[in-house]
């Protein structure tokens, strides 16, 4: 029985920062129908998301905000992860089973300030070029095969996500020589 079930609350205690080598592994698909456990944890990780973003909640449990959220980073080898964009125009939240990237614009994007990760506890300063439109077929809850498609801030929170689960960092995408330096298809994007 896993400790990520439906009555527990992950805190930061169980984000995995960087330096431990499972950020770094190729995690193991997940076997479809997901198991109860499977489910219990993919909902765990998604319920984690909407408090890091609750002021209360967070401010209490000293929960880093976070709108993505991959296994590996509690400790799970197993390809899944969470999403959770909440904006003007309503809520999106998403927990994928083996995503797998199908198809991708040419045109990139990236976030003007960089981006952040819960399991890097250190600002690294950079663009990280991002595909701006995607389509992901990926498994959902109940282990129906989904097809998501999305373009702007989401499709980027997918695309860090879907690279955690192959051991990538954000950090591994920024320019070496000129971490501010741009590959000639990319368009600025919020
Ligand atoms: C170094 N500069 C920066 O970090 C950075 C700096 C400024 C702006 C951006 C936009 C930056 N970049 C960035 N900001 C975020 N958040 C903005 C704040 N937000 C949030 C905060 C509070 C309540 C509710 C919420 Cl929603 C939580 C999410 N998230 C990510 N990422 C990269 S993709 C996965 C995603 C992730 O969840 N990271 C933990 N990047
Ligand atoms: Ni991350």
């Amino acid at each position: 029985m896993s400790k990520y079930n439906d009555d527990y609350m992950i805190t930061m205690d169980d984000i995995v920062r960087e330096g431990d080598p499972i950020l770094r592994k190729v995690l193991d698909e997940v076997n479809m129908p997901p198991t109860e456990e499977d489910k219990a944890e993919l909902r765990c990780m998604l319920q984690f998301l909407k408090n890091s973003q609750d002021p209360e909640i967070a401010g209490k449990c000293n929960l880093r905000a976070g709108v993505g959220l991959s296994a590996n980073q509690i400790g799970l080898n197993k390809r899944m992860f969470a999403v959770y964009i909440a904006d003007e125009d309503g809520e999106k939240a998403y927990t994928v089973f083996n995503p797998k990237l199908v198809s991708h614009s040419i045109s990139m994007i990236y976030l003007p300030q960089g981006e952040g990760c819960l399991s890097v506890d250190r600002k690294v300063d950079g663009f990280v070029p991002r595909y701006e439109r995607i389509k992901v077929k990926a498994y959902d809850l109940d282990g129906n095969e989904v097809l998501i498609k999305l373009k702007g801030y989401p499709a980027i929170v997918f695309q860090h996500e879907m690279d955690h689960l192959n051991g990538i960092m954000f950090y591994d995408h920024i320019n070496k020589d000129n971490p501010f330096a741009l590959p000639a298809n990319t368009d600025i994007r919020s």
